[in-house]
């Protein structure tokens, strides 16, 4: 792209802005329409202005250059996203209201912000999610919805910054072409894969697109399946010995923050269970490693400057932050390396890693492959299982007859941890991991955009939609979860008894018209969605599981939990997943053995 000063001091453009001679330069800028006016606009007044300094640039052209570059490239992408948002718009799309209409520029400020600054459902965060609700199924606050009383939208536009369009889609019928029958349609947002990669590497299967994808899927699945889960629940139970011994040493009376120890559990876990390493996170002070995780978690979550770089990643993405610095030392994937050298060694292990390079052993995935995995492993499958324990434990902490009540069922079987089948088949212990993934879900929401040459959705009450090139979906899965429309009007209490009467209805793209039948409520696949749905669901959803399961099972069962956190009173945050962010518990040991 030509500098605007330089422009400015081609003898074809002195006083006169709009000669045969700007064509190129034009397009050089890659401008349409509304970019030609106003560079031509402000070329004439800069003329005008500085005419007389052409000789020598200053500081003040340099500055008047800069300032038409920003505005026209800001004017260009504001009438770029207005024309994306007008496509849906025209197609039926309802769109969010914006409450402050006329409040700032004569109403411009939807084409700069969109709907940033709405309060109600929030631009993004933990309450996002549950405030769509009403919106999506037509209830007040979108605009356009012309539809009859009988159907609800369930597909929403909003906009974001510089009115960026996205549409957020509850629709089952849109969900299961986006999700399942045509995943590899849609590509993962840029910038998201941008931001994940830092803590993955650039080729693990969270970052992953479309042949890609399916390679490494192909060859990791066998992974997670029971016959290779089943022999890895000694080194759980190993890692829960650790914890029960933090907890012994401590007084009952004492309140333990659970919310770090659950994270420095599940890290230990996924050290011993994926690498065949021990993490060491839950000794004082943790190792190198588990302290170097923390900062890049930590830093992750703070840096703003980090986030724009990830927005403009050839601009403010330049910036040498210590965010970055933190990142690149990557102690995790040194570590990675020798580990798997080391697993090469002895193949005939039951660990991740051993069954991981049994499955590569035509050598489909490269060695940085192998090692972006399994940095994937640990980002993907450590705070959200962490997040969804400490969730777990402060409900039966708080619901002292919910606990009561599982720990009499762990009691009547004797419960043997290492007998796995046993626990999966506990119905207290499933409903009370069911409830918490769904009122707790540690993923927020999945985005997408729709992939080359644009894709045509097929929608339950808009008929086929078509979404051009790139353009933005969110699925909002936390709010899902919690949609008083799906749940019924308790849908915001924990109640883990509400799975007695629930029916998941399986493989079902439309919503049912009668949600309960013969008194049961009916739930179709894409509207209880913790680990997502179709090819590119959770890859870890039955390691998680067992996770929850034997931790949960082994703790209810030793120890009777009390908290100090009134029902209601914690708080959520969310930066990598949602997670409680303040568990005090206080273990007192049911009986020694
Ligand atoms: C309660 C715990 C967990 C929850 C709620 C959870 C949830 C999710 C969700 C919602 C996705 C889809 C993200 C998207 O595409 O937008 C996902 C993907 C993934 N998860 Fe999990 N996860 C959990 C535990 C784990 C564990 C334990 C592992 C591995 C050890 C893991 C590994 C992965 C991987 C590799 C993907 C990417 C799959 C792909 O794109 O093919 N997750 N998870």
């Amino acid at each position: 792209m030509l500098p605007l000063n330089l422009l400015l001091h081609h003898p074809a453009n002195q006083r006169k802005g709009t000669s045969n001679a700007d064509q190129p330069a034009r397009q050089e800028m890659g401008g349409n329409q509304l970019s030609h006016v106003i560079v031509d606009t402000l070329r004439g007044a800069a003329n005008e202005t500085y005419g007389h300094l052409a000789a020598r640039p200053s500081l003040r052209t340099i500055s008047a250059a800069l300032v038409a570059l920003i505005f026209t490239a800001i004017a260009k992408e504001a009438a770029q996203n207005a024309r994306l948002a007008r496509r849906l718009l025209i197609q039926g799309v309802p769109e969010q209201v914006l409450t402050r209409t006329k409040w700032w520029l004569f109403g411009l400020h939807r084409y700069l912000l969109g709907h940033m600054l709405e309060t109600n459902p929030h631009a993004r965060g933990v309450h996002r999610g549950p405030e769509m609700a009403p919106l999506l199924h037509g209830q007040g606050g979108i605009d356009g919805w012309a539809g009859c009383a009988s159907k609800e939208p369930l597909i929403v536009l909003c906009r974001y910054a510089l009115g960026a369009p996205k549409i957020v889609v509850t629709d089952p019928k849109a969900l299961q072409f986006i999700l399942s029958s045509n995943s590899y349609r849609f590509r993962k947002n840029e910038m998201t894969v941008r931001f994940i990669s830092m803590v993955t590497g650039d080729a693990g299967l969270l970052v992953a697109q479309g042949d890609m994808h399916k390679r490494h899927r192909r060859i990791i699945n066998p992974l997670f399946n029971m016959k290779t889960l089943k022999p890895i629940v000694p080194a759980m139970l190993e890692s829960l010995g650790e914890l029960y011994a933090i907890i012994d040493h401590s007084s009952p009376s004492q309140s333990l923050p659970f919310h770090d120890l659950s994270s420095q559990l599940t890290l230990n876990v996924i050290g011993r269970t994926a690498m065949s390493h021990n993490f060491d996170a839950l000794s004082p002070g943790g190792s190198a490693v588990s302290r170097a995780y923390d900062e890049g978690a930590k830093v992750l979550n703070e840096s703003l400057l980090l986030m724009l770089g990830l927005q403009f990643p050839n601009t403010i993405g330049r910036v040498p932050t210590r965010a970055k610095q933190v990142i690149k030392r990557n102690v995790v994937g040194t570590l990675i390396k020798d580990l798997l050298h080391n697993a090469e060694q002895n193949l005939d292990g039951v660990m991740l890693i051993h069954e991981l390079l049994r499955q590569n052993q035509d050598k489909a995935l490269t060695e940085h492959e192998l090692v972006c995995e399994l940095r994937t492993f640990l980002a993907a499958g450590h705070e959200t299982t962490a997040s969804a324990l400490k969730a777990c434990i402060l409900m039966l902490a708080q619901h002292p007859d919910v606990q009561q009540k599982l720990f009499e069922e762990l009691d009547a079987v004797a419960v043997r941890l290492d007998d796995y089948d046993v626990l999966l088949k506990l119905p207290q212990l499933n409903n009370v991991i069911n409830e918490t993934l769904r009122m707790y879900s540690p993923s927020l929401n999945s985005t997408r955009n729709a992939g080359p040459g644009g894709v045509t959705i097929p929608t339950s009450t808009l008929g086929p939609l078509h979404l051009p090139e790139g353009f933005r979906i969110e699925i909002p899965t936390r709010g899902m979860l919690l949609d008083p429309f799906v749940w019924g009007d308790d849908a915001m209490e924990w109640k883990p008894q509400r799975w007695d009467s629930i029916d998941l209805v399986v493989g079902l793209a439309d919503v049912p018209v009668e949600r309960i039948v013969n008194g049961r409520r009916q739930i179709g696949t894409y509207e209880y969605m913790p680990f997502l749905a179709g090819p590119r669901a959770c890859i870890g959803r039955q390691f998680a599981l067992m996770t929850l399961r034997l931790f949960v099972a082994g703790i209810v069962h030793r120890y009777q939990l009390t908290t100090d956190m009134p029902i209601g009173a914690e708080t959520l945050a969310c930066a990598i997943s949602v997670r409680i962010t303040d568990v005090p518990i206080k273990f007192a040991r049911r009986r020694d053995e």
